[in-house]
């Protein structure tokens, strides 16, 4: 079996999650009433925007804000992107609109769209840790350094035969640096470099402690790896999580692609205009 079939056949075992959860079909309009006692938190990357080739090439689709804000409005504030991307970096794509928000994969938060306390988790990077980490940036052209602050992205995307020079080169490195306080997390052709002890999972927790999410049931939609922390956790506030284009450990269900996701959001707000496929 190659991987597509098995990719197929994993496909085929888990109905989308319009079937799989009856409540959560926005058609039937259930979840649609019970907007009070959900709380929505959103990946970015690979789950609200379609993936691009740099980091700086993701666009807001037409619609996509107006769905967002409405529902931010039906959930009376409990929204929240949950992101990799740093907080800064976030609300330059969705400018003017700024959300709740927790990210660099936890390393910083903002509960909420009128406050400006944002709970940063995450020190500056070490100088020489960061300036040895950017110059493996050399390996290949093609090979896009993104700083963010607290940790260091190598993105591989224009450059996918540096893949494994990349990795090598970040574990002599962490093996140079033993006692060096960080973690790489692999994600979608990027080898991320960021500091321990705070994840996605970490910033959902302590967002969830916080109203309006306080005793919600959040419902989580997340498409990579680096999501499955969150996928772990949402069942013990009683949410279930939904994954993108992939099987994920825990998931309640998945959607093809972020376009099915803005339209299954934009159907839970009765934008029915930007719910048309
Ligand atoms: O947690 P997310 O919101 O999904 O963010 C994950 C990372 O997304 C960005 O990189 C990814 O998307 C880029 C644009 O589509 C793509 O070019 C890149 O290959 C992907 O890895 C972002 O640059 C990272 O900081 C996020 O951690
Ligand atoms: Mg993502």
């Amino acid at each position: 079996m190659n991987g597509n079939s098995v990719e197929a056949k994993l496909r085929e075992d888990i109905p989308s999650a319009r079937e799989r959860s009856p409540d959560l079909n926005p058609a039937a309009g259930e979840l649609a009433r019970r907007l009070d006692e959900i709380a929505i938190l959103l990946d970015i990357d690979g789950t609200l925007l379609d993936l691009a080739p740099t980091p700086r090439e993701v666009w807001v689709p037409p619609g996509l804000s107006r769905t967002l804000n409405r529902l931010l409005q039906k959930t009376s504030g409990a929204l929240a992107l949950v992101s990799g991307r740093s907080l800064n970096d976030i609300d330059l794509i969705f400018a003017p609109e700024q959300y709740p928000v927790v990210g660099g994969h936890g390393a910083e938060m903002r509960l909420a769209i009128d406050s400006e306390a944002v709970a940063s988790h995450a020190p500056p990077m070490d100088k020489e840790l960061k300036r040895r980490l950017a110059a493996i940036a050399k390996l290949s052209p093609g090979i896009l350094l993104e700083d963010k602050g607290y940790s260091l992205a190598l993105h591989y995307r224009l450059a996918p035969h540096a893949e494994k020079a990349i990795y090598e080169a970040v574990s002599l490195i962490r093996a140079d640096l033993p006692n060096a306080p960080i973690e790489v997390l692999p994600g979608k052709c990027v080898c991320e470099i960021k500091p321990s002890g705070f994840t996605k999972a970490t910033g959902v927790r302590e967002l969830m402690t916080h109203e309006p999410f306080k005793g919600r049931r959040p419902i989580f939609i997340g498409d990579d790896v680096t999501d499955e922390s969150v996928f772990a956790i949402v069942p013990e506030y009683g949410g279930l999580a939904f994954s993108v284009g992939r099987h994920a450990k825990g998931m309640a269900g998945y959607f093809d692609d972020p376009r099915e996701v803005r339209e299954w959001l934009a159907r839970l707000v009765g934008d029915e205009a930007a719910a048309k496929p």
